[in-house]
């Protein structure tokens, strides 16, 4: 019996690339599926990992509807066994229950990918719908981490380096490299284009309560860090 079933987890934990392990797995097994994204971080119509592999995809737009998409497919004779759905989180609630429907009548596998929460803490609306909805929930085995070296939990966002909790729930964007190597070359083009840099970066929830990010922590560290000799008394 087809699932429909929702792999989450934090940005960059690996969920773009278990989305195309699976389609090449099943896709070897003479399975047929297709593939759906949303706003890719590489551009439209593609799922893209940032391990480097990349595949074509059908792009989800307001307008989509899944399960009209899937009948005209099949109408025209086309086999469709399972359905590889990336960036969930940005899918519309009415989406997501067609691909529900897509399950339940038409014995579709969907295998569904992507964050549940936003910068805010707050649930995206395809992703709360996925996890009203699907068979089963899955989170990732593979945990991003906090500066700290914590399991991360939360998607924080940041303007050149620091976190910030106002502004548009959607903002296509990338994780930040290491203690605040990229938030340099970020501050870098920021300051040759005149736009703040926007990154993402996964915090444990402690700091991001505390609004702790590795840049943060990285100022604070070196202001109070001892100076490594003593100043000698002056006359
Ligand atoms: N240069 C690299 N070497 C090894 N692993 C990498 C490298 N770059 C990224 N990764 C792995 O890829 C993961 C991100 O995979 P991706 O599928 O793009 O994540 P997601 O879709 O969840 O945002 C990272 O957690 C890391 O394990
Ligand atoms: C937290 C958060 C994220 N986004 C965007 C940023 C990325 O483009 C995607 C997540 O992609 P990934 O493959 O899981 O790294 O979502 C956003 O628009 N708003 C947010 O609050």
């Amino acid at each position: 019996m087809a699932e429909l079933i929702f792999f989450s987890g934090t940005m960059d934990c690996g969920k773009s690339t278990l989305a195309l392990q699976m389609d090449h797995n099943y896709r070897q097994r003479g399975r047929s599926g297709l593939r759906f994204s949303c706003n890719d971080r590489a551009g439209l119509s593609v799922i893209s990992s940032r391990l480097g592999p990349r595949s074509d995809a059908i792009e989800v737009g307001p307008g989509t509807d899944l399960w009209a998409e899937i009948v005209r497919r099949r109408t025209h004779g086309e086999s469709i066994d399972y359905l590889i759905c990336d960036e969930v989180q940005f899918y519309a609630a009415a989406q997501i229950e067609q691909l529900a429907r897509a399950v339940d009548e038409m014995n579709v596998d969907v295998f569904a990918f992507g964050i549940a929460t936003d910068f805010q803490t707050r649930l995206f609306p395809g992703s709360q719908r996925l996890i009203e909805l699907a068979d089963r929930v899955q989170l990732l085995q593979l945990e991003a981490l906090c500066w700290c070296g914590r399991r991360a939990t939360h998607n924080a966002r940041t303007v050149d380096g620091v976190m910030v909790i106002e502004g548009a729930q959607v903002a296509v964007g990338d994780v930040e490299m290491g203690l605040g190597a990229d938030v340099t070359g970020g501050e870098v083009a920021a300051a040759a284009t005149g736009v703040a840099a926007v990154g993402y970066e996964t915090l444990c929830r402690r700091h991001y309560m505390g609004k702790v990010t590795a840049h943060s922590a990285s100022l604070a560290g070196a202001r109070e860090a001892p100076l490594p000799f003593d100043v000698p008394n002056r006359p």
